[in-house]
């Protein structure tokens, strides 16, 4: 079957994708909480500068209502207005105090003193019909609301201190303080803070134009909610749009002795602009985290696989018959025994073939043996160890061609045991056998040059072949053989020699490639009889 994917790409994708995925989903999450950590906490920032802001304002406006309580108030248990004047002019060097009345308890006039005219004491300017006597009367302080004049934002405290004659103090508060309060405030590089009264109009802003243009706020969703009391504290900062419709986290303080309200706003894109950095950064560890999980994935992976492909290799191997291999695993564990295992295997593997080809080798030894014995077997006498007719046969056809190449004599003798029947009369058949062995070893002995063989033609005739001899040399050998047969001196009673003797003929020709050695074999016969004619025990020349 073939293989769908390889290991290291499986395991890399789910040891990677395991690792690397988890890294990237906790990472994502670091970041998502991070960042909303972050914009809580630039959000609580921002509504702790407006609080801060506001409350800053409303106690400096608070101090001013203080000094004035502290001036209007009668000293020395006196109650006479003129005795409260002096207080009062003193009071008048407070920057932010602009104007000051001083009006008796019917409500006239009796000292206005000013930063810009001169004072003017007993007046008697009824100003009984005024809001502010009205509301002083009933007994309560009045904060007028704000209003402008000449350019600047004005607001009107009258307040009474002490018995009814001590009368009724009026001042002129100018609310620049208010502006520089406002513009102080520092929201980042391009945030501002402004403020806004009870119904939602401008009453403080860095662009003063748009304070003095009388600008309503009441429009922005975030100032209605404020005016409204909807928001409060966290759930008043969020993102909003600014007058000028631009994007902006906002946040708001309250001033609560006046219901006025200072906001604070910046960009929004510069108010995240940290958690932007923030995240980019995280983002850029959580991917080098990535990164690292991955490439320590891949090397760990590598690590694990290597083993296996040495040992898919080393099988491929060892199973194609490269026995002698060995696997290299040094893993220390499971895997480096299965390479063990492979080794063990193959080297067994090894031996029984070793053992296998030693048998098999020392069995073609024995055939080839067995074949060569059957081979000298088939041209062998078993009786006398010469070459037997068959290898005659095939000598005397080898040398015929070779002595009619080279032109040589090629001779040839046949031996005869004579009276060998009545030999083996007197003495037994295995007598008889013993003495055809004497007659071939005597024969052996004679007929023994290079080239020379001795064969046994059949039953008690012998035959040698004898290369490069003419017919005197093989009659000379021929003679040899029947005086050393004689000379054996083997007895034979019934042999007119008393021993065993044998009748030789010969003959030598040189032989013509188209002849026959038949003719060689006919002469030798010939001349085999005529012995036995001329009265046996000698060797006669045939041809
Ligand atoms: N013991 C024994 N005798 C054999 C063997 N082969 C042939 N003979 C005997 O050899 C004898 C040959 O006898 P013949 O052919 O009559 O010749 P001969 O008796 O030798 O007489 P001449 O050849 O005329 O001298 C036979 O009696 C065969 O039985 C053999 O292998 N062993």
């Amino acid at each position: 079957m073939p293989i769908r994917s390889t290991l290291f790409r499986k395991y890399t994708l789910i040891f990677g994708g395991l690792t690397g995925g988890s890294l990237l989903l906790s990472g994502l999450l670091g970041i998502s909480f991070a960042y909303q950590e972050s914009q809580l906490s630039v959000i609580k920032l921002q509504r702790e500068k407006a609080e801060a802001a506001a409350t800053r304002l409303g106690e400096y406006l608070f101090g001013i209502e203080q000094r004035i309580a502290v001036a209007a108030m009668p000293k020395r248990g006196v109650s006479a207005l003129e005795q409260r004047s002096a207080d009062i002019q003193i009071l008048r060097r407070t920057a932010a105090i602009h104007e000051i009345l001083l009006l008796d308890n019917q409500g006239k006039e009796y000292l206005r003193t000013s930063r810009r005219t001169a004072d003017i004491v007993g007046s008697k300017r009824d100003l009984s019909t005024t809001e502010f006597f009205r509301q002083v009367k009933s007994g309560r302080s009045y904060r007028s609301p704000i209003y402008f004049r000449d350019g600047s934002l004005y607001m009107t405290i009258a307040m009474a201190v002490g018995p009814e004659e001590a009368g009724i103090t009026v001042a002129e508060v100018d609310l620049e303080f208010l502006l520089d309060g406002i513009t102080r405030v520092k929201v980042g590089d391009s945030g501002h803070a402004y403020a806004v009264d009870s119904e939602g109009r401008l009453i403080a802003h860095p662009d003063i134009g748009l304070v003095l243009r009388n600008t309503s706020m009441a429009a922005l969703p975030q100032v209605q909610a404020a005016i409204k009391g909807q928001a409060q504290g966290g759930e008043a900062s969020a993102q909003a749009r600014n007058h000028d419709g631009e994007p902006v986290l906002t946040a708001f303080g309250t001033i609560p002795q006046l219901g006025w309200f200072v906001f604070v706003e910046e960009p929004l894109a510069e108010a995240y602009r940290p958690l932007y950095a923030q995240a980019i950064r995280s983002g850029s560890l959580v991917l080098i985290g990535m990164l690292l999980t991955v490439f320590a994935c891949v090397a760990l992976v590598r690590r694990v696989v290597k083993p296996i492909h040495a040992l898919q290799d080393g099988a491929t191997l060892i199973g194609r018959g490269v026995l002698d291999h060995r696997i290299t695993v040094r893993t220390g564990d499971e895997l480096e025994d299965l390479a063990n295992g492979f080794n063990r295997m193959a080297e067994q593997l090894q031996k029984s073939y070793a053992m296998l080809e030693g048998k098999v080798s020392e069995r073609t030894l024995e055939l080839e043996e067995a074949n060569n014995k059957l081979a000298a077997l088939s041209t062998t006498d078993a009786l006398t160890g010469l070459a037997n007719r068959r290898r005659f046969d095939e000598v005397l056809a080898s040398e015929w061609s070779r002595a009619a190449r080279i032109g040589q004599p090629l001779a040839l003798g046949l031996l005869d045991v004579d009276w060998f029947k009545a030999y083996n009369d007197r003495y037994g058949h295995q007598a008889g056998d013993e003495c055809l062995r004497q007659v071939a070893s005597v024969l052996s002995s004679k007929i023994c040059r290079t080239g020379d063989l001795v064969a046994r033609y059949g039953g008690e005739e012998f035959v040698f072949i004898a290369p490069a001899t003419d017919a005197e040399q093989a009659l000379s050998m021929a003679r040899k053989v029947c005086q050393a047969l004689q000379d054996l001196e083997l007895p034979h009673a019934m042999s007119g020699f008393g021993c065993v003797t044998a009748s030789v003929g010969v003959a030598s020709i040189v032989p013509e490639v188209k002849g026959a050695p038949d003719i060689l074999v006919a002469a030798a016969d010939m001349a085999m009889y005529r012995a036995k004619e001329q009265g046996r025990n000698q060797a006669v020349l045939g041809g």
